[in-house]
C-alpha cells in the first residue's frame, strides 16, 4: 500500500523527536496516581474532581514525573468537560477556566522542573562557553478524554454509544472544549482512549473546521489487539488520523500491554507519522463496579520488558496509561535511553 507523504505540523514532532534522542518517554497514569495519593476520584468528573479541591496534588504528580524522566506530560482534562462542570453547578465561564486550569498545572509543574534542574549540579554540563543548564525537552499535552468518559458509565471501554450519537453530536460535544484547551498553551492536544472511528473522524474534522494550530494525537484503546474496543478495525482508524494534517502521532492508550506490540504493527501499515504507545499496567477495570479487579496486572519489570520490542515494531514514544506510576516511567526511561543516540538524557 502506498502511504501519501503527511503534512507540516509533522516537522514539531520529528524535532522534538531528534531532540529526545529518537525516542520519548510519556508520563504514567495521572487519575490513578492521584489515588495512589489517597484521593477519592469516584465522582462523573474523575480526576478532574482535583482541579476544584486539590490543583496541587495535581501538579506534584506531573513533577513526580518529569523526574522520573517524563519527555511529555498530559494534563488532568481527561474528564473535564464544559457539561460535567455545568451539571456540578459551575457556569460556562468557571467551566472555560478549570479547562484553562488543567493546562497551567502542567505548565507550572514543567516550569518548576526547569528551575530545580538549573539549580542543581546534577544536570549541569560545561561547554566552551561556560556552564549551561541541560534541560530535557518536556511537551505539555492537554488532554481530551471521549464523549464515554464524559458518560462515565464505562462507555470508553465499549464504544458503543447509540443510534442517537451522530458525528455532529460528538462534534458539537468537544467544540468548545478543545478550542478552550488549544487557546491555554499547550504544546499538543492528546485525544485519548478514542473508543470507536466516529470519535476520530469527529476529532479529524473538528481540527479542520476550527482550525486549530496547534499540533494533536490520536491514541485508541483495544481490548483485543486488532481493533479498538467498539469493533472498528485499528488500521481504519489509524488511517483517519493519519489523514489529518494536525495530527504528528497515532497510537494506543489504556490497552494491556499484551495487545500493544500487534496493534503497532497494524497502525505502521497504515501511516509514517510517529506511533505512541501509553499501555496500561494490564489489570482489568470493572466499568460498573468502577474499581479496579485484583489481580493479573503485569509487574514494573515486567512491563519494560516489553520496551525493546515495542520500538523494534515501531513506537517511538512510550509511556504508561492507568496504575502504571512514577515507577513504572522511571523503568521505561532507562531503558529508551540505552536506545537513543545523543539527545539529552
Ligand atoms: N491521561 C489519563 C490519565 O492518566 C488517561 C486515562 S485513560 C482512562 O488519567
Ligand atoms: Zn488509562
Amino acid at each position: 500500500m502506498e502511504i501519501e507523504t503527511v503534512g507540516s505540523y509533522s516537522a514539531v514532532m520529528e524535532s522534538f523527536l531528534r531532540l529526545c534522542g529518537g525516542y520519548a518517554v510519556i508520563d504514567g497514569g495521572l487519575a490513578t496516581e492521584l489515588e495512589r495519593h489517597g484521593a477519592n476520584l469516584n465522582d462523573p468528573l474523575w480526576s478532574a474532581k482535583y482541579l476544584i479541591s486539590s490543583p496541587h496534588l495535581i501538579r506534584r504528580v506531573h513533577l513526580d514525573y518529569l523526574e522520573a524522566g517524563a519527555n511529555i506530560i498530559i494534563s488532568s482534562s481527561y474528564q473535564a468537560t464544559l457539561q460535567g462542570f455545568e451539571s456540578k453547578g459551575f457556569s460556562r465561564e468557571e467551566g472555560e477556566n478549570l479547562l484553562r486550569t488543567s493546562v497551567e498545572i502542567a505548565r507550572e509543574a514543567r516550569d518548576i522542573y526547569y528551575d530545580r534542574a538549573a539549580k542543581g549540579s546534577w544536570n549541569i554540563i560545561g561547554d566552551k562557553d561556560g556552564i549551561i543548564p541541560r534541560q530535557r525537552p518536556v511537551l505539555v499535552a492537554a488532554s481530551v478524554g471521549s464523549y464515554g468518559a464524559y458518560l462515565a458509565d464505562g462507555s470508553e471501554y465499549s464504544g458503543v454509544y447509540g443510534k442517537n450519537v451522530s458525528l455532529e453530536t460528538l462534534k458539537d460535544f468537544h467544540r468548545r472544549r478543545v478550542q478552550v484547551l488549544a487557546e491555554s498553551g499547550p504544546d499538543l492536544i492528546a485525544f485519548e482512549t478514542i473508543p470507536n472511528k466516529l470519535e476520530a473522524k469527529a476529532y479529524a474534522e473538528l481540527l479542520e473546521e476550527e482550525a486549530i494550530n496547534i499540533p494533536a494525537w490520536f491514541s485508541f484503546n483495544s481490548k483485543d489487539g486488532t481493533n479498538v474496543v467498539s469493533g472498528d478495525p485499528i488500521a481504519d482508524c489509524a488511517l483517519i488520523a493519519h489523514s489529518c494534517d494536525q495530527v504528528i502521532g497515532v497510537g494506543i492508550n489504556c490497552t494491556p500491554p499484551r495487545y500493544i506490540q500487534g496493534l503497532i504493527q497494524s497502525i505502521g501499515r497504515v501511516t509514517t507519522k510517529p506511533i505512541l504507545i501509553y499501555p496500561n499496567s494490564g489489570e482489568t477495570y470493572d466499568a460498573d463496579r468502577k474499581e479496579w479487579l485484583p489481580s493479573s496486572g503485569v509487574s514494573d519489570v515486567d512491563f519494560v520488558s516489553y520496551v525493546g520490542k515495542w520500538c523494534e515494531a515501531g513506537a517511538s514514544l512510550v509511556g504508561g496509561c492507568c496504575r502504571t506510576t512514577p515507577n513504572t516511567i522511571r523503568a521505561i526511561s532507562k531503558a529508551l535511553s540505552s536506545r537513543t543516540n545523543g539527545g539529552f538524557p
